[in-house]
């Protein structure tokens, strides 16, 4: 699978591990970044990813931060993004499946990286359900992001 994965300078020691075990298992792996512990905002490194995610250049995408928190709150402005920070296996597939997530957000601060590899492996196995409930709560996931759109200007 192509994925892409990045993270701000607290995310860093886990991004590095985790992109080194994708590599291994054989994925596709673009690394955004950030190359080392020296300070930089999350948001800038979830708008770099989350661009690469709706313009199809990566099927899924992985943002690591401190707590997974703040990428997620910034993953999830960005239009076509559904982010969640999962830091339990049931829900690193389940937010696929039941709510077609595409950027799963990571805490290095608070799961250790045999977690991380689990919960990165149960994400990208997972498949989106097509049952007609799911689809429709994407469906107006949507709809309110259409709706609540601002204005261009405003
Ligand atoms: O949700 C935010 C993230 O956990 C950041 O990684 C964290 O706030 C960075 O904190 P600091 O700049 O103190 O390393």
């Amino acid at each position: 699978m192509r994925v892409v994965v990045g993270g701000d300078h607290a995310g860093f020691p886990l991004k590095q591990k985790v992109v080194a075990r994708l590599k291994a298992w054989g994925h596709d792996v673009e690394d955004i970044g950030t190359f080392s512990e020296e300070p930089v905002d999350f948001p800038d490194v979830a708008e770099a990813l989350c661009r690469r995610v709706t313009a199809g250049e990566a099927q899924r995408g992985i943002l690591v931060c401190g707590t997974g928190v703040g990428a997620a709150i910034a993953a999830n402005k960005y239009p076509g993004i559904r982010a969640a920070v999962c830091h339990d296996v049931f829900s690193a597939h389940q937010c696929v499946e039941h709510d077609d997530v595409n950027v799963m957000c990571i805490g290095a601060w608070i799961v250790g990286e045999m977690l991380a590899y689990e919960l990165v492996a149960a994400y990208l196995v997972a498949v989106p359900d097509q049952a007609p409930e799911f689809r429709r709560r994407i469906a107006k996931l949507h709809e309110m992001e259409s709706r609540l759109r601002p204005a261009p200007g405003s």
